[in-house]
């Protein structure tokens, strides 16, 4: 599909790499001839894909254990990578969610969504940002965000409220930073199977799977996001500023994926709440 140098010479920080649609993301970069770093909270995880991918395509990857809801550490994150040189591109992809129901969240639940989600992507683009602007570097941040920017999302609310902030930042910093040589891109996933969002958003345990409720009657390939993201991220798409592309089947155009939790009695309520899945 792409010219294997599509991203040779680019060097690019992946947040939550090691995993889920991050390291599907960093796996397509490392095909198209990236330099990588991946970021995230379980080093073993991060080593693990790392290796998978020097492997496998023979490029430059790094790891960086980095929790990205510590403004500190993701200073020092991004400290230690320019010391080796610029970045080209970030990638804010790690975030959490869950679904609960509203009434139920504590400040405390809300915060372990908003944290990550909002709070954490906007510290890697002013600290990418910042650097970018007073080295006269050129630079893109992509973020993976959620159709619940467009239609706002029932029972996953500090999600969708995190996801809007920073569709927010991209459009905003599009204007800002667009004269600095920085673009800022967005995606909007529909359902894309992950240990993660398998295990928050559980769809086993609801009426209809993400595929049936889907117009194209099927849930996204990795490969059609990393695909997405590779030329979101190139200089293929040196002209798109500001913009979010919904990649989803159609999916919200129908629902916003919630709907059938509408539906939930309290007990069910009660057992999602006891069966809450930590990662
Ligand atoms: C493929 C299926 C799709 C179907 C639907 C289609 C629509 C798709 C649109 C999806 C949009 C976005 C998707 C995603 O983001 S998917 C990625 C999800 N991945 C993750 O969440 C991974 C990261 N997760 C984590 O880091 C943690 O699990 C998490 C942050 C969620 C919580 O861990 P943390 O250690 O920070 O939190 P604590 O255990 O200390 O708890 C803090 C407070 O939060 C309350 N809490 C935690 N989990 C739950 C829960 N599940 N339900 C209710 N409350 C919860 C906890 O009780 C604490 O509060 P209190 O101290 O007040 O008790
Ligand atoms: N999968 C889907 O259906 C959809 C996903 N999305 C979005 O796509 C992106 C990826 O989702 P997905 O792959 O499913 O999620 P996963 O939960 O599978 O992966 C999340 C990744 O983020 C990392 N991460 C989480 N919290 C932190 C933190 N505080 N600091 C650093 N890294 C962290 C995790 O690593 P570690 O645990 O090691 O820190 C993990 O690698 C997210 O932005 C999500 O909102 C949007 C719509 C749908």
């Amino acid at each position: 599909m792409f010219d294997k140098t599509l991203l040779a010479n680019k060097r690019i920080l992946v947040t939550g790499g090691g995993s889920g649609l991050g390291a599907s993301m960093s796996r397509r970069f490392a095909e198209l001839g990236a330099e990588l770093i991946i970021c995230g909270r379980r080093l073993e995880q991060l080593e693990q894909t790392a290796a998978q991918l020097r492997a496998d395509f023979g490029g430059k990857v790094s790891v960086a254990r980095c929790d990205i809801r510590d403004a500190a550490a993701v200073e020092a994150m991004m400290e230690t990578i320019w010391c080796d040189g610029p970045l080209d591109v970030l990638v804010n992809n790690a975030a959490a969610t869950f679904i609960a129901q509203s009434e139920h969240l504590s400040a405390r639940a809300a915060d372990a969504i908003l944290a990550p989600t909002l709070h954490g992507a906007m510290y890697c683009t002013l600290e990418a940002g910042r650097r970018w602007i007073a080295g006269h570097h050129k630079g893109v941040v992509l973020s993976i965000l959620s159709t619940s920017t467009i239609t706002g999302r029932a029972f996953t609310v500090p999600s969708a409220m995190a996801k809007s902030g920073l569709l927010a930042m991209t459009k905003s910093l599009a204007v800002e930073w667009g004269p600095r040589g920085i673009r800022t891109v967005a995606i909007a996933p529909g359902p894309f199977p992950t240990t993660g969002a398998t295990g928050q958003l559980r769809p086993e345990t609801r009426d209809s799977g993400p595929a049936a409720q889907n117009p194209l009657g099927r849930v996204g390939k990795h490969s059609e996001l990393a695909n997405l993201a590779s030329f979101l991220i190139s200089d293929q798409a040196g002209y798109i500023n500001g913009e979010m592309v919904v990649q989803d089947g159609g999916a919200h155009l129908r629902a916003s994926g919630a709907e059938d939790l509408l539906q939930w009695s309290d007990a069910q309520w009660a057992a999602q709440r006891a069966a809450r899945t930590k990662t």
